[in-house]
């Protein structure tokens, strides 16, 4: 017997509307996010939304978030449905900068040396130099 998709995809009891007009929360390939919440938007889902999603310490940017910022934007490079990729931050911040509690023993200096853990920084300048067919935008500003 065939068995709907939308079984597979929603196997829940929720009605037909409210499945239809829930956002889509992603969990690309597989991934589940703790610091982020990364969904498609738009009429044509053709938008990936990745909003940092660490409140409680302003968003800052600590190791686990960076992995999963890279992750989610490999994975919405990869997705040929995708346009345009947003990033934003919290109602409070868009992001504290580095985590400056998570590693203690990181200053100021060392991180503008160098130590800082940018993987953001080397995804980006990674799909620049490639074909990528989106357009990146930030929303918010650093405090
Ligand atoms: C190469 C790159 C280098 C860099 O990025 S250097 C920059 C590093 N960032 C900073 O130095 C900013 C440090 N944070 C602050 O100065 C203040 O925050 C703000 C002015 C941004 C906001 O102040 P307020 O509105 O009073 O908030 P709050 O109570 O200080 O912070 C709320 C919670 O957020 C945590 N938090 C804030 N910034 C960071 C951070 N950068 N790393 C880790 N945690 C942070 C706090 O500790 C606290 O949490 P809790 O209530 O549990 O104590």
């Amino acid at each position: 017997m065939a068995v709907p998709l939308r079984a597979l995809l929603c196997p829940t009891q929720a009605p037909a509307h409210l499945l239809l007009r829930a956002p889509a929360r992603l969990c690309l390939a597989g991934t589940q996010f703790q610091y982020l919440v990364v969904e498609k938007k738009g009429e044509k889902q053709n938008v990936g939304v990745i909003q940092l999603n660490h409140p409680k310490a302003l968003n800052a940017l600590c190791d686990g978030l960076m992995n999963e910022m890279n992750q989610a934007l490999n994975d919405f490079e990869d997705d040929p449905h995708i346009g345009a990729i947003v990033i934003t931050g919290s109602e409070k911040a868009f992001a504290a900068g580095a985590d400056i509690k998570g590693d203690a023993d990181q200053n100021f200096p060392g991180m503008l040396r160098g130590q800082f853990p940018c993987t953001l920084e080397q995804s980006l300048s990674g799909q620049e130099a490639s074909h990528s067919s989106c357009e990146w935008i930030f929303s918010g500003q650093w405090l």
